[in-house]
């Protein structure tokens, strides 16, 4: 599969302009947070992150795409960020991943809020001496240290480059990672020679919920749902200080908050490295094949009411997914606009009034115009209230679907 990267604005409105296909299918997942107040337009929040667009194709474009897609595989040196409420367990899934049996040559980044560097000195590779580690004090990497941590990016591939094989970034325990996942796309230093792979949040099984229930003041993040809404992976850790049923009432709080990221319960962090180191939750083609797999399970999905697409109606159905499927029907909005042309259907089951995540399918035809009109209008409208969209794009007289996403980060 081919990729390629281009500017936000431009790619957004060539491909608006030089098509105008249907869509058969597509599933656009994303985290929201309903907007309090006013919305607003900002420039800065909205464009600067987004001034990357990635596209893959399947096959090969058409003439009528004046997009280039054949572009080398993607060498760029992946980096995946640990981050997790204070004392969730991040330094500890680090000493597991470190000494570890995976033939990976690892540089970290370890980030301390205070002047003292502890977590370096808790970190299993310094005394085996096999990785670079690189300490980042008396800051936090989402603020005041984060043009620290793009120098050091910049720095160790530089001067390393070839002695490494990936970046692990252990973020404080009160790291927003919107700005460090921001690093990665705005810095073209970094982004030239380093993918973001993936975010893996640790979640405290007996100290979270504490944390998530906390109302900070208006205008201040609360870090351990932010931490939760960016992830690819979850690890729900230190179960063994609670009830079987306690994890399970935290996961359930969990999955409302991101459906989309994976999920594991464990004792210390101990997890298959696998699930936490290539795992591609920023790269095009895993995101494809996931969004592919959700679209099946979609085609598959058995609706308790009938669809009849023939006729001039609209079902707007919003969906929170997860990758179990275990979400059940009962309760959840179906919002039916009949009189509309579109044959697309969306569920959304409201759950919790903080972050969630909703999917949206359409199947049959839609017009890209106003497709791109919608997305466009939504980032705009909505770009801060979005952490995160994915989505596959099919498109009608091109073989090809495009992936998207968007992290859509704020400082
Ligand atoms: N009982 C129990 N303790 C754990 C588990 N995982 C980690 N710990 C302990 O919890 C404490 C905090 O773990 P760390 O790995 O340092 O947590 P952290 O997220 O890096 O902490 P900060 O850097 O302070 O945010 C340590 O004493 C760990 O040994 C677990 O699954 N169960």
């Amino acid at each position: 599969m081919a990729s390629l990267s281009m500017e936000i604005a431009t790619t957004f409105l060539s491909f608006t302009c030089r098509q105008q296909p249907k869509i058969p299918t597509t599933l656009v997942p994303f985290f929201y947070k309903p907007k309090v107040g006013n919305l607003s337009y900002k420039t800065a929040s909205y464009a600067k992150p987004m001034r990357r667009f990635s596209v893959a194709a399947r096959t090969t474009a058409s003439d009528d795409i004046d997009v280039e897609t054949k572009i080398p595989a993607d060498n760029r040196i992946p980096a995946t960020i640990i981050t997790g409420f204070l004392g969730s367990g991040k330094t500890t899934l680090l000493n597991h991943i470190l000494t570890a049996d995976h033939g990976k040559r690892i540089a970290v980044i370890e980030n301390e809020y205070g002047e003292v560097d502890i977590d370096g000195s808790l970190v299993a590779a310094k005394t085996t001496g096999a990785e670079d580690i690189i300490m980042l004090n008396n800051g936090c990497l989402c603020c005041t240290v984060r043009g620290d941590l793009v120098r050091m990016i910049s720095e160790l591939v530089t001067k390393k480059k070839g002695k490494f094989d990936h970046i692990v970034i252990e973020t404080t325990g009160l790291a927003n990672p919107a700005p460090i996942i921001q690093t990665f796309y705005a810095e073209d230093s970094i982004f030239n020679d380093v993918k973001l792979d993936g975010v893996v949040t640790l979640v405290d099984a007996k100290h979270a919920g504490f944390h998530l229930d906390e109302v900070k003041p208006k205008g201040v993040v609360n870090e351990a749902i932010e931490q939760i809404a960016y992830a690819d992976r979850i690890i729900v850790n230190k179960t063994d200080l609670v009830s079987e049923p306690q994890v399970a009432s935290l996961v359930e709080r969990i999955k409302n908050i991101n459906r989309m990221a994976y999920l594991k319960h464990t004792e210390f962090g101990k997890v298959n490295l696998d699930y936490v180191l290539g795992i591609g939750g920023f790269d095009l083609e895993r995101i494809e094949s996931s969004v592919n797999a959700e679209v099946e399970k979609e085609d598959h999905h058995d609706h308790d009411h009938d669809h009849d697409h023939d006729h001039d109606h609209d079902h707007d159905h919003d969906h929170d997914h997860d990758h179990d499927h275990d979400h059940d029907h009962h309760g959840h909005e179906h919002d039916h606009k009949h009189g509309q042309h579109d044959n697309h259907h969306s569920h959304d089951h409201t759950h919790d009034p903080g972050v969630s995540s909703v999917s949206i399918v359409c199947e049959g035809s839609l017009d890209l115009e106003k497709a791109n009109m919608w997305l466009g209008t939504l980032l705009l409208e909505r770009s801060e209230d979005i952490y995160r969209m994915k989505g596959l794009l099919s498109v009608e007289g091109m073989n090809e679907r495009f992936v998207f996403q968007l992290p859509i980060v704020k400082l």
